[in-house]
């Protein structure tokens, strides 16, 4: 498998995904801030909204669904990876004095358990009898759950140089680009083909940058979003490896407004065929800067990039990068639901061939509207997804399209 994708709508052949679990059981009124959530989802519900969105992927497209939880189990057989992971886990709450104990009783499929729904103090101790008693409260977490896991876009992004690894601005979601990162580059299916773009080498702590905000213009034009979750400066190392890897020419850097409901630039726009974007005029209305990076020189290692700041609004560059360029207002513009529907990732749709969207079901005007178009809209149930304030195209992760 290739992995580098060249557009953001060839027709799908394979995509990464994962099936909300235990993790998001860990969820309530007390944390669901900390982890990035709006409400406390039904976990039963939102497994079968998510298997019919699978299944759907699967008969419409036959693409290769791979499943996270899966790709991780086959990975964390490399005992050295897992150890790694796991002091990655505890780390962050000062826990590595338990590592031990887990590593001896865990399996491996406890293991992956404990990486993506975390432990519990309680759990640890009915697991280990003799543990050392601490001070622990029995429900605090041993380690921290990723309930965000199943918006599998944000981890990483693929582009048409290469990977670009997450390195994710939210200490909820902090864990999870660490367990994408060690599939990639361990998994024999996928380890030969990862040409890392981001973090540069040697980067301990890289600024942040999260998948949401890659988007593919075109097959020599990149746009990332300077958001809520991505710093410029990640964006300036993105691009410049990107420029110097050669495939792409053009890397925009669009300012997003600092808001949650905006929180990566695919909340805004998503592009559903060669001249067609579907996005949110306010927010459009909003970004008032754009900057354009492009290659200056290069000789060997030494690259420089040039940034031109463009103070125009996302729609003139657009419009100056897709020829012939169809723009869809999410609820077709409507005042009274444009809004709403935004809120609920109307414009956040997942492309799985040239006008072929997968969009939540209740957001009805903008998929009216995007059927008066010519689009092709398959419609997923949403009830329980959408608590975590993603769409469909937050939740997967092509690894593999025709080309355009
Ligand atoms: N690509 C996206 N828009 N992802 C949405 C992620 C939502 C998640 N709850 C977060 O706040 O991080």
């Amino acid at each position: 498998m290739n992995l580098r994708l060249n557009s953001e709508f060839g027709t799908l052949k394979a995509v990464l995904m994962h099936r909300p679990g235990k993790e998001i059981d860990r969820l309530t009124p007390y944390n669901k801030d900390f982890l990035l959530f709006e409400d406390v989802p039904y976990l039963e519900a939102m497994q079968k909204e998510h298997d019919y969105f699978t299944d759907l992927i699967k008969q419409t497209t036959g693409a290769q669904v791979y499943r996270l939880k899966e790709l991780l189990m086959q990975t964390l057989s490399k005992r050295d990876l897992l150890e790694t992971l796991m002091d990655d886990a505890l780390k962050r709450n000062r826990l590595t004095h338990f590592k031990e104990y887990i590593l001896e009783r865990f399996s491996t499929a406890e293991c992956a358990l404990a990486l993506t729904a975390g432990i519990k103090v309680h759990e640890l101790k009915r697991k280990i009898p003799n543990l050392p008693k601490t001070e622990l409260m029995d429900y605090a977490f041993v380690i921290t759950p990723c309930p965000n896991l199943y918006f599998q876009r944000d981890p990483m992004a693929i582009t048409p140089g290469g990977i670009i690894f997450s390195s994710m601005k939210m200490e909820g979601r902090q864990r999870e680009a660490n367990l994408l990162r060690a599939v990639f580059e361990n998994h024999p299916e996928f380890m030969e083909h990862v040409n890392t773009l981001y973090p540069v080498n040697g980067h301990d702590n890289p600024p942040s940058i999260e998948g949401g905000d890659v988007i593919i213009l075109s097959k020599k034009a990149v746009a990332i979003g300077n958001s809520e979750r991505t710093e410029e400066k990640a964006i300036y190392h993105a691009a410049k490896a990107l420029l110097a890897e050669g495939t792409v020419e053009r890397v925009y850097e669009v300012h997003l407004p600092k808001k949650r409901q905006y929180m990566h630039l695919d909340t805004v726009f998503t592009i559903l065929d060669e001249n067609l974007v579907l996005t949110y005029p306010d927010a459009l209305n909003a970004v008032l800067q754009t900057s354009l990076y492009t290659l200056k020189e290069q000789e060997g290692d030494k690259v420089h990039i040039k940034r031109q700041v463009l103070n125009e609004s996302l729609l003139t560059v657009l419009e100056k990068e897709i020829p012939h360029l169809e723009i869809l207002s999410t609820a077709d513009g409507n005042p009274d639901y444009s809004m709403r529907e935004q809120w609920f990732d109307g414009a956040n749709v997942f492309a799985i061939g040239p006008r072929r969207v997968i969009s939540y079901n209740r957001n009805i005007h903008t998929n009216r509207a995007l059927r008066n178009m010519g689009v092709e809209v398959l419609e997923i149930p949403s009830s329980e997804l959408s608590r975590g304030l993603g769409g469909p195209r937050c939740m997967t992760l092509p690894l593999s399209r025709s080309k355009v």
